[in-house]
């Protein structure tokens, strides 16, 4: 496998404090995998650092050999890394299809965008039956239901063909039908396309993930398969140990 991502003693630091300090992460094409760690361990932060929000104090992130290090937001978004927020980015008085519609449109030329606009196009299509809403393409998304919306929000990204996606807790409020859904959906997902998942969800971790990172105080404090991280002993010190017969 190649490295898409490379990632090396990455450092952020604000008014003194650590919250990333020598992160080394490095993802292959094609990989899913999930990062996980307590509150405060900085999973937010590495994923603003990727995507430009954030400017490290040092260390290096490559993407597919380029350094992305200084960058801006949207210019890391045109080399191909698409994220999801906390907040909703959806148009809620726009349709479903219009949302994804729009979310595909930003890398095509103003001509086809007007030559497309009668018909779904290919990858809006493609988008939409990945994330299940086809019988709710033309409802205002204002009406989804919180996991829909989230759904709609994945297919936005996906609609923009990204190389890598980045979703920060994404069964985040959802029901037990939805968790199994988004895992389906992300299963799907991964099948051609590089995703890593920021979760804090055991349950929805056992279920749907296999290469773990775990991150602690800033610092990658284990890595490996699903089984192997919960079964180590730090883990279960600083992230299981308040589910520790659950981990068991
Ligand atoms: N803009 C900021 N200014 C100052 N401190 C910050 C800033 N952003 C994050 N931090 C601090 O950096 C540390 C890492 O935060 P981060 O949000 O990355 O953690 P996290 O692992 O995503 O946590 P959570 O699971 O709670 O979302 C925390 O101690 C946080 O308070």
């Amino acid at each position: 496998m190649t490295a898409l991502l490379e990632i090396r003693g990455l450092e952020v630091v604000f008014d003194g404090f650590r919250a990333l300090d020598g992160v080394d992460l490095t993802v292959d094409q094609g990989e899913l995998r999930f990062l996980i760690g307590p509150n405060g361990a900085g999973k937010t932060t590495l994923i603003d650092v990727i995507t430009g929000l954030t400017r490290p104090a040092g260390g290096t992130v490559a993407f597919g050999g380029a350094d992305l290090v200084g960058r801006k937001e949207h210019q890391i978004v045109r080399q191909g890394i698409g994220r999801t927020f906390q907040t909703s980015v959806v148009f809620e008085e726009l349709t479903v299809v219009e949302n994804l519609d729009l979310a595909a449109s930003f890398r095509r030329p103003l001509r086809t965008l007007l030559r497309q606009r009668r018909g779904i196009s290919d990858t809006v299509a493609e988008a939409l039956e990945t994330i299940g809403l086809t019988a709710l393409a033309e409802r205002p998304a204002g009406v989804l239901s919180h996991g829909q919306r989230q759904w709609l929000e994945i297919g936005m990204l996906i609609a923009q063909r990204p190389r890598l996606l980045l979703l920060d807790e994404p069964v985040a409020g959802m029901s037990r039908d939805e968790r199994e859904r988004t895992g389906e959906l992300l299963t799907a997902i991964a099948e051609d396309h590089t995703v890593i998942v920021v979760e804090h969800d055991m349950e929805f971790l056992r279920r749907y993930a296999s290469q773990v990172t775990v991150l602690h105080e800033g610092r990658v404090l284990v890595e490996g398969g699903v089984a192997e991280v919960r079964a180590d002993p730090r883990v279960q010190e600083v992230y299981l140990g308040r589910n520790r017969e659950e981990a068991a």
